[in-house]
């Protein structure tokens, strides 16, 4: 335990998987008090009324970790303010897109901060999965409330854990066993006290790589995998047609990352390596809707499946692998409305349009032109697991899928 970090108090805004199942547990090694502050009134009042839970690991040879002594306060009360006006740190783990919804609160704790006397920064590391997750709450900062911006520093993190409420418990999760959370060091440079946080430079471009390569291929598991009806999410990754797909992914992939994020080839053929034995590890039990969730972010123009895939078109590469995934996330965007509506949305749904208006590109956009012949491709095959998806997977003479040829064309 280090000494000069005794009593220091670190607010996690969002009692989610991440922030109650990963963040808290990387926090609880070290001297800081941990208190909550989320939007759920059924999730603080549970965290109140029990002030402990407990982290549980896919490898049961690892015991569980108690967490104990914690508090939680409703976003927008007055004790949320207070919560975070005295903190030491701050961690977000509420979604990328929710970011600047903290714009106010933040704002006020660092007013109330001052008013007290205590004119250190307020600092924030967000734990989300965004390209530039310390940008968006900056930007929402600076536009809303620009003197208090000017006091506030934002640092962002990556997180490679999976968690996952555990059902049947009130607060438990079940949890990969991820020992560290690199942060961006320069946004924050000092000690913080904690040595699960490991700061990290050239961070902006370390968190798109892990976005571009290991959630684009979370994302191929996914779509691809819902498209085919699986539910537990490594029994999509090794679905022969996911897993060939992958593989094929794979190439173009890493060399359109080296070469335009800098990374060296071999590097980053292992960094992709990892990720795929990891997303099959029939171990880590994840959900395929969990990870499906909020597919118009998904399918952004800066985000997992667009960029890369303009990337690997850049380069040279065929990105027929990631405009199916775009396909098979417009079916599951299709499902989720028709689901909404009781079914009466599917003639409105207009893919091109839908995908236009979420990723940027224009309708002729070779991206958005082959996603649509794709989505058309998997409509003509139908879903499930039993239906036969050799057209799509067979590939060329050049290797390309579906015969759509070089990139560029369409
Ligand atoms: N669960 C996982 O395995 C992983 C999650 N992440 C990232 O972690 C972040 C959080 O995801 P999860 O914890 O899985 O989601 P979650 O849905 O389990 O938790 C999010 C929590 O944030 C709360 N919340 C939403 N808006 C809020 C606001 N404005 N103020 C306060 N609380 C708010 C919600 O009520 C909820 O309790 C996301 O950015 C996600 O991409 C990243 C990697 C792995
Ligand atoms: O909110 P998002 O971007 O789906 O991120 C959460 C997911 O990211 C992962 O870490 C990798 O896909 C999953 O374990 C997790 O469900």
């Amino acid at each position: 335990m280090n000494g000069l970090t005794k009593g220091r108090s670190a607010v996690i805004i969002g009692a989610g998987q991440t922030g109650r199942g990963f963040v808290a547990r990387m926090v609880a090694s070290s001297d800081y008090r941990i208190s909550f502050v989320d939007t759920s009134a059924e999730v603080v009042r549970r965290i109140n009324e029990d002030g402990a839970y407990t982290i549980h690991y896919y490898n049961r040879e690892r015991p569980p970790v108690r967490i104990t002594e914690v508090g939680a306060c409703l976003a927008g009360t007055g004790d949320a303010t207070k919560a975070v006006a005295e903190a030491d740190l701050v961690f977000t783990a509420i979604g990328e897109s929710n970011l600047p919804s903290l714009a106010e609160l933040l704002a006020q704790a660092r007013l109330r901060r001052q008013e007290s006397g205590s004119d250190g920064p307020l600092a924030i590391i967000t734990c989300e999965n965004g390209t530039a997750p310390a940008r968006v709450l900056r930007e929402a900062l600076q536009t809303g409330f620009p003197e208090e911006a000017r006091g506030i520093v934002v640092s962002e993190s990556a997180i490679f854990c999976t968690t996952v409420n555990l059902p049947g418990t009130r607060l438990d999760i079940l949890s990969e066993d991820y020992p560290e959370l690199p942060y961006d060091g320069e946004a924050l440079p000092g000690e913080l006290g904690i040595p699960c946080l490991v700061p990290a430079e050239r961070f902006p471009t370390l968190l798109r790589r892990k976005i571009y390569t290991y959630n684009c291929i979370s994302a191929c598991i996914t779509y691809l995998g819902a498209f085919k009806d699986y539910k537990i999410y490594a029994e999509a990754a090794n679905d022969p047609d996911v897993s060939g797909l992958l593989e094929r992914l794979a190439e173009p992939l890493n060399r359109a990352i080296s070469r335009t994020l800098g990374f060296d080839l071999e590097d980053q053929r292992r960094f992709s390596q990892r990720a795929v034995a990891k997303f099959s590890d029939y171990g880590i039990v994840d959900y395929v809707d969990k990870n499906a969730r909020d597919v118009a972010r998904k399918l952004g123009p800066d985000d997992r499946l667009i960029a890369p895939a303009r990337m690997i078109m850049d380069t040279g590469g065929d990105p027929s692998v990631l405009t199916l995934t775009i396909a098979a996330a417009l079916h599951y965007a299709r499902r989720e409305r028709e689901s909404a509506a009781g079914g009466a949305a599917a003639a409105a749904f207009d893919p091109s349009a839908v995908l236009t208006g979420w990723s940027g590109l224009p309708a002729d956009h070779p991206l958005v032109l082959r996603a649509i012949r794709h989505y058309a491709d998997l409509e003509r095959i139908g879903r499930g697991r039993d239906a036969d998806w050799t057209p799509l997977t067979k590939g060329d003479d050049n290797g390309n899928l579906s015969g759509y040829g070089q990139p560029g064309g369409n």
